[in-house]
C-alpha cells in the first residue's frame, strides 16, 4: 500500500478546511442529495463527499457507506487531491497503491474508485466527491465530465457554508462562525483541563468615523481593526466580528496573565497604527477580558456575556472620564 504524499500547500489547505467549520457537523440534505444523485447516475453502490483532514478523511455525506471517517493513511481521496482531474482506479487489486489497502482487502471491499477533487472558495483541494464499487469498472471521459459537474455542485454548497459563517467585509468569522468554532475550542480546553480566555471588543466613537468621513471610511476602519487583530493573536485563536463594531477573540490554552500580556501587545499595535495611520481619526476601543471558569461558564455564550459586561463597564468609565 502506498500512503499518499502530503500536498505542498498542506498547512494552508488544512487551515482553509478548518476555517469552513464543516468537519464533524451533522448530515445535511443538500450534500446527501448529491451523493444519492451520484450513486444513481453511475449505478454504483457507494458515493461519498470526503474531506481530507490532517490525519483522517471525514465524510460530509456518504450514501451506501456506514462509517463517517477513516484514517488518512488508507484514504484513496488523499491520493485524488494531489491531482487536478478525476482519479480513476478501475480495479484496486491491480493497482500497487491500493491492492493491499484494508478498505480493499476488507470491508467495504473497494475495487473501483473514481474521485474528483473539491476545491474551497480559496482554491484549496479539500477532498473529493467520489464513487465506489465492489466490482471493477471502467469510467470513460463522459463519466469523468459528469462526476466533475457534480463535484462543482458540491463546491457551490461548500461556498454557501463558507458565506454563512464568514463576515463578508473583514473575512473574519461572523457571529455564527465564531460561536460555533469557539464552542468547539472551549470543549477541547474543558476536556484537556486547559485554561482559555475570551476578549470582547467594541470600538469607541465608531459612529463618528462614519458621520465625519463617510461609510466607506468606516468600513476601512473595521477592516484595519480586523487586520491588526489577526496579526496580533495566534493562528490557533478564534477571531470573529460579531456584528457592527463588535469583535471577539477566544484564546485557547491561555490564562488571565498571558491574556493581559497579549492584550498589551495588541494595544501597542493599535497605538502604532494611530500614530502612523494619518486618517484623521484614531481607532479606539473598549475591551472586556474574561478567563474561563468551569464553575461559572458552561457555554461560549456564558463567556461572551461575562466579557461583554466587562467591556461595557470599561466603556462607561471612559465615557464618564471624557
Ligand atoms: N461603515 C460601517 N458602519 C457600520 C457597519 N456596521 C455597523 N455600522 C455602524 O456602526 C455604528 C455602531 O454604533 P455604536 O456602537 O453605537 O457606535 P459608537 O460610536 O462606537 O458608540 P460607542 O460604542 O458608545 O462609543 C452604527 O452607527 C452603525 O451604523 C459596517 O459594516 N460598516
Amino acid at each position: 500500500m502506498k500512503i499518499a504524499d502530503i500536498p505542498v500547500n498542506e498547512q494552508a489547505r488544512v487551515a482553509d478546511l478548518h476555517g469552513l467549520q464543516i468537519l464533524d457537523t451533522p448530515p445535511e440534505e443538500r450534500f446527501d442529495r448529491l451523493t444519492r444523485l451520484a450513486r444513481r447516475l453511475f449505478s454504483v453502490p457507494m458515493a461519498v463527499v470526503s474531506l481530507v483532514d490532517t490525519k483522517r478523511q471525514w465524510f460530509k455525506a456518504h450514501a451506501g457507506v456506514d462509517t463517517c471517517e477513516t484514517g488518512r493513511d488508507v484514504s484513496f481521496c488523499a491520493h485524488a487531491i494531489l491531482r487536478d482531474d478525476v482519479m480513476v482506479v478501475p480495479n484496486a487489486l491491480e493497482d500497487d497503491r491500493f491492492k493491499d489497502n484494508p478498505l480493499v482487502t476488507g470491508d467495504p471491499f473497494i475495487r473501483f474508485y473514481a474521485g474528483c477533487p473539491i476545491r474551497s472558495p480559496h482554491g484549496h483541494k479539500l477532498g473529493t466527491l467520489c464513487v465506489l464499487d465492489t466490482i471493477p469498472r471502467q469510467f470513460d471521459a463522459d463519466d469523468q465530465a459528469l462526476l466533475s459537474d457534480l463535484a462543482r455542485m458540491v463546491e457551490q454548497e461548500m461556498a454557501a457554508v463558507h458565506l454563512a459563517t464568514m463576515d463578508e467585509l473583514t473575512k473574519l468569522s461572523n457571529r455564527r462562525g465564531f460561536e460555533s468554532l469557539s464552542q468547539h475550542a472551549l470543549n477541547m480546553c474543558k476536556r484537556l483541563a486547559r485554561p482559555a480566555s475570551l476578549l470582547y471588543f467594541d470600538l469607541d466613537l465608531f459612529k463618528q468615523i462614519n458621520d465625519r468621513f463617510g461609510h466607506a471610511e468606516g468600513d476601512h476602519a473595521l477592516v484595519t481593526f480586523s487586520t491588526i487583530l489577526a496579526a496580533n493573536f495566534r493562528e490557533s485563536d478564534v477571531i470573529g466580528r460579531l456584528g457592527g463594531d463588535e469583535f471577539a477573540v477566544f484564546l485557547t490554552n491561555t490564562g488571565g496573565q498571558e491574556t493581559a500580556t497579549v492584550l498589551g501587545h495588541f494595544e501597542q499595535a493599535i497605538e502604532r497604527h494611530n500614530q502612523t495611520g494619518k486618517r484623521g481619526y484614531d481607532l479606539l476601543y473598549s475591551v472586556g477580558a474574561i478567563e474561563y471558569d468551569p464553575a461559572s461558564h458552561d457555554t461560549i455564550g456564558d463567556l461572551m456575556n461575562s466579557a461583554d459586561a466587562l467591556m461595557y463597564q470599561q466603556k462607561k468609565r471612559r465615557r464618564e472620564a471624557s
